[in-house]
């Protein structure tokens, strides 16, 4: 990977490592407790979208509506080739999210522990990993990086086999201190379509016991209920986001109407335990 074998000759592993357990700890991750989220994207061009520039002025505008809107978190795409993004871009967002608080996540095809730091040099918060991309023994050193870095990691999974992937390592890592999501990316990565199903087909398969994340295709109000229902406690949303002028505003209604369904839901489960009625 040539963007990572330049960054190492630039500055050693060890000397970047020195430079970001100096740090300050980063921006916590924060979970509305037994309610619904949104991680918002950052994403500047796409392979399914194309260019999705044209109604942001810039990467720091951007972000810092995402955190006025209620953004949990915001994700950066870094890769530079098909998503127009990179660590410049991060650690911009990363400056102005710092004081409200909210962290910065890295968005992009990591393969290295050497990334994850570079990520936390930016100010990052939080990481992606994808389960797709790795065998058990590379997951397990990007998420024991993440966490001696205090950061959370967003672990993706695309299908079942991921996701079986996912519990085993998940399963050795009872004991660690670290913040991990679960993410189900309904993305197909050959036709780029989205195919919402996938997120109900899938549920009952996601690791007990992590925030669940429905990724990728969530473009309206409705898009939010249905994930809500079906059982997911976080949205990634990018480009709906994107293409908004006022994404503050479409954010904050996105979260309003998933916090909505979750307590609607909540109060339906109550009085069915309590034997009330429900029409
Ligand atoms: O966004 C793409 O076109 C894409 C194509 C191929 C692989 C991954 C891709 N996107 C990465 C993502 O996971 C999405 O950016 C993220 O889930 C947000 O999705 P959306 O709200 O549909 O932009």
């Amino acid at each position: 990977m040539a963007r990572l074998e330049q960054a190492r000759a630039r500055e050693s592993e060890q000397a970047l490592w020195s430079r970001v357990t100096d740090l300050p700890p980063p921006p916590k991750l924060k979970l509305c407790p037994e309610s619904f989220d949104i991680i918002a994207e950052c994403k500047l061009h796409s392979p399914s979208a194309g260019d999705l520039s044209a109604n942001t002025t810039g990467v720091e505008a951007r972000v810092q509506a995402y955190a006025h809107g209620g953004a949990c978190a915001v994700s950066v795409l870094t890769e530079p080739s098909r998503f127009g993004g990179s660590l410049d871009h991060l650690s911009q967002a990363a400056a102005i999210l710092a004081p409200l608080h909210v962290p910065a996540m890295r968005k992009d095809f990591l393969v290295d522990p050497y990334q994850v730091m570079e990520a936390r040099a930016a100010g990052a918060g939080g990481v992606l990993v994808i389960v797709r991309m790795l065998d058990r023994s590379r997951i397990t050193e990007l998420l024991d990086c993440a966490a001696m870095l205090k950061m959370f990691v967003l672990l993706e999974a695309f299908d079942a086999m991921d996701l079986q992937t996912a519990h085993e390592v998940l399963a050795l890592r009872k004991a660690h201190d670290e913040r991990i999501l679960v993410g189900l990316n309904c993305r197909d990565l050959e036709k780029l379509t989205v195919e919402l199903g996938r997120l109900a087909e899938l549920i009952d398969q996601m690791p007990p016991g992590y925030a669940h994340v429905a990724e990728s295709g969530v473009t309206s109000l409705d898009d939010v209920r249905t994930v809500v229902d079906i059982g997911y406690q976080v949205a990634l949303v990018g480009t709906t986001l994107m293409h908004s002028q006022n994404p503050r505003k479409l954010l904050g209604e996105m979260l309003a109407a998933g916090r909505e369904r979750t307590m609607a839901m909540r109060s339906r489960q109550i009085r069915l335990a309590t034997g009330g009625d429900d029409e």
